[in-house]
Parts: C-alpha cells; structure tokens; sequence
C-alpha cells in the first residue's frame, strides 16, 4: 500500500510531505529501514557492529578495527561494508590517548557506509538519496568543511586508497546528506548514532511538530533501527507533516542557533516568531529592575535585537548576546548537575532543587531551561535514595505532581498528542497521584467517593500514557513504560471497581 502522503515542493523549504488523507492521531504515516547506521561524527569509539561503546582492546579479525568480540565482527552491519575496504588498503585503527576520548578516525565510517550502500542499492541511491539536500556552498564557508577534508575526504581517498572509486564531490555530498538529513538514534547500548532515512527526511521542520517518531535498535522482528513515523494529532489532508529537528525544551534563541547551524535555515515557525511562544513563555526572563515584569525579545527572529521588559514604565533592556550568555551559564549547570558534577555535598534532588531556586529571579517559571531541570526532578523523585516513592511524604508527592503538570502545560502547546515526552511526563504524574489519594484517605482526610474521583482521575492519566507509550515498539524502554502502564491501569481499575459506591 502506498503512504499516505504526497511529496511536493515550494521555495522554503524544497520538497515537503502532505497527508494525501485524513489522518488519525497516531496513525502510522511512515514505515521505513535506514539506508545507513553508524557512528555519529564526533564519537568515541564504538563497537563496529553491535555500535555499543569500547575500549579498542578487542579489534575485528579481519580488518584491525574495534568490535566487542568475534561475533560482532561477523555483523553484516560491518562484515559487509568498511571491513573490506580497510582489510584491502590496511589502514589499522589508532586508539585514542584519553579514555572515552573522540576519535578522528571515526569520521570517516557513516560517510563510507553510505558510499559503500550506492554500490549495493543503485536504484534507491539515484530515486531517493543523491537527490537530498546538502547544503554544500554554506556548509564550504564553515571550519568543519576542512577537518572534512582532511578525516574523511583525503582518508579515504588517500589512506583507504579509495581515490578511484570515489571523488572527493561524492563523499562531501556524503557528508551533507548525513549532517542535513541524519536522524540520531539511542543504540542498545545507550550511544547515539547516526541513521539516514530517505522518506523520513521528506519531512519539514516545524517547533511544534505534528508528527511523532520512534526508532527501535532492534524491534520485535530483529529488524535493526527501523523507524515508525505517526500522526501525533488528527491531520487534515492537505496539511502538511512537520516533525521538529530541534529540542523542545529549548528556549527560540537555542532552537534556532541549532537550526541555523546544524540544517543551514532561519526557522520562523509560529513558536520562533511569537515571544511567548505560544503563550508558554519559554523564552521568558524576569525583570530584575521591577516587581513583575517579563523580559521578551523585541524580535524573537534576529538573535541581535533588543529584548524589552513589559512592565509598566520600566524601560528595561539587555542585549541579544546578553541573553545568550545567561542561557550559556545555565545550560553548562545543566550539564553538570546531569553529570553528577555540581555541589560534591548536595544529592541530586538537592542539586536541583537548589539550581531552581537560584533562576527564580531570572526566568519566568516555565522558561525551557528551568523546565529542563524540573522534567529531570520529576523523574527523579521516586527513583533516587532518600527520595523512594513509598517514602515521599505528602508535600513531596505534591511537589513531584506539580513538577509533572508545568511540564505538561507547556507540553501540551509545543508537543501536543501522542507525543513521547508527553506520554513519559504523564506516566511520571499518575504514580503520586494515586499516593497522595490514598495517603489522605488513610489519614481520613477524604471520603470515599472523593477517593474514587481521586483515582478516576489518576486512572484517565494513565490511560493516555499507556495509549502514546504503546505506539512505541515493545522492545525500547518507552514501549515497556507502555506495556507496564496498561498492565496498571487494569490493577487500578480493578481497585476503583472494588471501593464502595
Ligand atoms: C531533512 S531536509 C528536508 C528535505 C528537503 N526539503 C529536500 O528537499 O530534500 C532539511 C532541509 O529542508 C529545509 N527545511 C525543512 N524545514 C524547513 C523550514 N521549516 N524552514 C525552512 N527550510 C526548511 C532546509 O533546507 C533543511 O536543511
């Protein structure tokens, strides 16, 4: 059966899906293998079969590069693609000096799978991949252009002895068509790696995207990075299908920086123009000159433009690159507390807690980056020693619900449906829901038809998690979130079931 869209074209953005029928919130509009899969750019090594992380002391038989062990060396994913070429040309792996340090000689191995697929597939190569886009005459203005050069193009034609086979156009166009239409994918092991799918990347940029995608490492079929496009709200036909190639919790400036460098467009999508985004103010900053004024950007669309305050008769300015260095120290504290390296005394729920309480006076309450933080803290409550959810005592099951709700108000305008996030925030709120119902009834502070109600609303909670959460392949952590959130909300139904009436 044919997808339900259509490709057309127009001058913003080249070519571009349409739903060529109405389409049902989680119906699947894509379905599809990658052409390719392998290491992202700027990696440290990785196993060059199974992709999961290595220390280079085990290397492939055949060919001298890193592999787990003997059976990873005999991957197809590897066996038949770059093995050969440097069992031909001899060309050993050099293991990096740091532990866990990047390795050059990485750069070169997604760019050689996907010129090595031409040879294995002509037909799709001419039909769907060398008609992507790439960006080349921006991408050649750019410092990475030459380190392409030098780790890929001159590598493989020089080292690998490649020169006849390919021109140093075929693998900058390799390159391009990784960086402008890649998708990144979580392996098994937990690493990000790059996946290239040619009707996926028909899909256009927007910052809230109507469509969601999941890619299964390995889904129930053994099928390897198989990604599953849906409909993440009911789509008209004839509108168009967008997916976000940005973070949505990040504030515009950061989309839009991503964008810009990373896919060579200046997104001016309704949430990058509006400097609320969408009434969510996730951009946001607090005056700091008056009581209850918020600093907006005069022009959400030109990073250099002033940013203003709205109070009454304040008049308070800062700067574009001022903004962008606040975001900059707070998103390296981000960093850190994610690595466990803030406060050496502080626990992780403190450290957080703590950081909030620092950009109180700074960002509005839903600014993206404090939601960062408060998505990490919900999921930390319950999960983390001292903070186990049979002993949150009401006013941090309370406070864990709260942390869920402002993610989800946001959420709702910038991920809105079957979103993942969304199904994983919604997940996170229906446990303490249930807590604190049944801690107040046992402290005699409900009846129990305000139990029941509690519950209810719990249950209905759960159900839209199960129902997003199940449209992920059973075999990622999202889908098992989803297989346990259905086997509990029929354990919570039953127990609704049996409370009197
Ligand atoms: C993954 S490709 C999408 C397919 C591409 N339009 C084509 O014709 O091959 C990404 C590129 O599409 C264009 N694009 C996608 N969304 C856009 C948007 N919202 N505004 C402007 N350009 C966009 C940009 O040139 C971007 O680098």
């Amino acid at each position: 059966m044919g997808l339900p869209i259509d490709v057309l074209t127009n001058d913003k953005y080249g070519r571009y899906a349409v739903a060529n029928k109405d389409l049902a919130a989680g119906e699947e509009v894509i379905n599809e293998l990658p052409v390719v899969v392998g290491p992202k750019l700027d990696t440290y090594p990785l196993c060059l079969g199974c992709l999961a992380p290595v220390d280079a002391s085990a290397l492939c038989s055949a060919c001298g590069w890193p592999v787990c062990d003997a059976q990873c060396e005999k991957l197809p994913m590897h066996a038949d693609s770059e093995c050969k070429v440097f069992q031909a040309c001899g060309v050993k792996f050099t293991v990096p000096t740091e532990a866990m340090g990047t390795s050059p000689q990485y750069e070169c191995l997604t760019p050689l799978r996907l010129l090595l697929a031409k040879d294995k597939d002509p037909t799709l190569w001419d039909n769907e991949v060398k008609v992507l886009m790439t960006h080349a005459e921006k991408r050649r203005q750019n410092p990475q252009w030459g380190a392409n050069q030098v780790n890929v193009v001159d590598f493989l034609r020089k080292k690998c002895k490649l020169e006849s086979r390919f021109s140093e156009d075929d693998i900058h166009q390799a390159i391009g068509i990784l960086e402008v239409n890649g998708f990144e994918a979580r392996a098994q092991s937990g690493s990000m790696v790059l996946c290239l799918y040619p009707k996926t990347s028909m899909l256009a940029h927007n910052c809230v995207p109507n469509t969601v995608h999941s890619i299964a490492p390995t889904n129930e079929k053994g099928e390897r990075y198989r990604i599953v496009v849906r409909a993440a709200l009911p789509i008209p036909k004839g509108a168009t299908l967008y997916t976000s190639y940005a973070h949505t919790l990040d504030p515009t400036m950061l989309r839009r920086e991503h964008l810009n460098l990373s896919k060579f467009f200046e997104c001016d999508c309704a949430r990058c123009a509006d400097p609320t985004e969408l009434g969510t103010h996730m951009s946001s900053l607090k005056c700091t000159k008056c009581d209850n004024g918020i600093i907006l950007a005069s022009n959400p669309l030109d990073p250099s433009a002033a940013w203003k305050c709205n109070g009454y008769n304040c008049g308070n300015t800062l700067r574009g690159d001022q903004v962008r260095r606040v975001l900059a120290v707070v998103q390296a504290d981000l960093e850190a507390a994610d690595q466990g390296e803030g406060d050496a005394l502080l626990g992780p729920v403190e450290a957080r807690e703590k950081l909030l309480k620092q950009y109180k006076s700074v960002f509005h309450p839903r600014h993206a980056l404090v939601l960062q933080l408060k998505h990490g803290l919900a999921q930390i409550y319950g999960r983390v020693d001292g903070y186990s959810l049979d002993e949150l005592p009401d006013i941090l099951l309370e406070r864990k619900m709260e942390l869920c709700r402002e993610n989800l108000a946001a959420l709702d305008v910038v991920a809105p449906g079957m979103s993942r996030i969304r199904g994983l925030t919604l997940y996170e709120l229906h446990v303490p829901m249930i807590l604190h119902a049944r801690s107040r009834f046992q402290a005699d502070l409900l009846s129990d038809s305000q139990l029941r109600q509690e519950l209810a609303a719990a249950a209905a909670v759960l159900r839209e998690a199960a129902d997003i959460l199940c449209l992920e392949d059973p075999t990622t952590p999202e889908g098992s979130v989803g297989l346990m959130a259905r086997e509990s909300l029929l354990q919570l139904q039953a127990s609704i079931d049996s409370l009197p009436v």
